[in-house]
């Protein structure tokens, strides 16, 4: 959400640095001056690849990229920027803007993805920097099954200076967000955002549930939800993408934001989610700051992911 500003490209940097430090450390040594990589070469920095999580087929894309690289020097800024430029091809065309201002209004976002993935934080974190560009915004609680949910959104609301409308615990959600919409709409709301549960009885229900309260939604307006964000904790590795794969099969989720790159090494699983899912990446969290929440562009995450600032654009 952040707008470009001195500091940006060193948070992003340094909020994946876990990533470039074990990536990047591995990666130059396997190069030789004037050399191209053999064989055995290629397979190591495969396994490199793999160890940071990019998966076996875009592992094998990347280094057989590098293989046909010859480098006057090992020097390693040479060889970063050419790792860089393949992992950003990689990502090509799966980057876009969340721009929930230049939309209709009220623009209704819907916040989902499993407990402990992000959801609420990245929920506030949205709805402070809307409200610090004097958007009106109103916060809806609507994983109505926790009672901690909701308690957490409302500080985040206070914190943000938005509107909150939350319901006792059980109550009916698709009921809150119907609600909701409809005051949104008579209130002059900018944006609404709306967080849901992340965990029921089981996947069915929860999925039951989502169609829910966007059938209520469309009820009121049949374009909303404008934007349906499924947030992904990039801790969780490889169940991130199946996490993906369950929410995104409903093919109601519009963009994907990856949280907690900050806390792993392993970062590169954003690529394999980026080339897996339909929906394209919008937003990365790289720490527990208000502006840490930062648009994924993939140019500057690519660089970042191999220690380097990203350009100016
Ligand atoms: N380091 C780091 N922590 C983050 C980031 N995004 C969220 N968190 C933390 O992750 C934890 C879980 O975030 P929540 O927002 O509570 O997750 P949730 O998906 O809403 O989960 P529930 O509230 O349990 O449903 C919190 O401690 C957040 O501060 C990030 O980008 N980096």
């Amino acid at each position: 959400m952040t707008e470009k500003k001195p500091g940006w490209f060193s948070r992003l940097t340094q909020g994946l640095s876990k990533t470039s430090q074990q990536l990047t450390e591995q990666v130059t040594s396997v190069f030789v001056a004037n050399k191209t990589l053999d064989a055995a070469a290629v397979e190591a920095l495969e396994d490199m690849l793999i160890e940071s999580d990019f998966g076996p087929h875009i592992a094998a894309s990347i280094a057989g990229k590098m293989a046909a690289k010859k480098f006057a020097s090992t020097d390693d800024y040479a060889v970063k920027e050419a790792l860089a430029e393949a992992i950003a091809e990689e990502l090509k065309g799966r980057e876009d803007r969340f721009d929930p201002l230049s939309g209709p209004k009220p623009y209704i976002v819907l916040f989902v993805g499993v407990n402990g993935s992000g959801k609420t934080t990245t929920l506030g974190k949205i709805a402070a920097a809307l409200t610090t560009k004097g958007a009106k915004v109103l916060i809806v609680a609507g994983d109505t099954f926790r009672a901690a949910a909701v308690e957490q959104l409302k500080v985040w609301a206070e914190r943000a200076k938005a509107d909150f409308m939350g319901r006792k615990t059980g109550a009916d959600a698709a009921g809150l967000a119907y609600d909701a919409t409809v005051r949104a709409k008579e209130e002059g709301y900018d944006v609404v955002l709306i967080d849901t549960a992340g965990r029921l009885q089981n996947k069915q229900q929860l999925m039951d549930e989502l169609l829910k309260i966007v059938r209520v939604i469309k009820k009121v307006d049949p374009d909303a939800p404008h934007e349906t964000l499924l947030v992904l904790d990039a801790t969780v590795g490889r169940n991130a993408l199946s996490q993906e794969q369950i929410f995104g099969r409903q093919a109601f989720v519009s963009g994907l934001v990856m949280t907690k790159l900050d806390g792993t090494a392993r970062g590169g699983i954003l690529v394999p989610i980026a080339k897996a899912s339909d929906a394209p990446i919008k937003l990365i969290g790289v720490g527990e700051d208000i502006d840490d929440l930062q648009p994924f562009r993939a140019s500057a995450f690519a660089r970042s992911m191999v220690g380097l600032e990203p350009l100016g654009d």
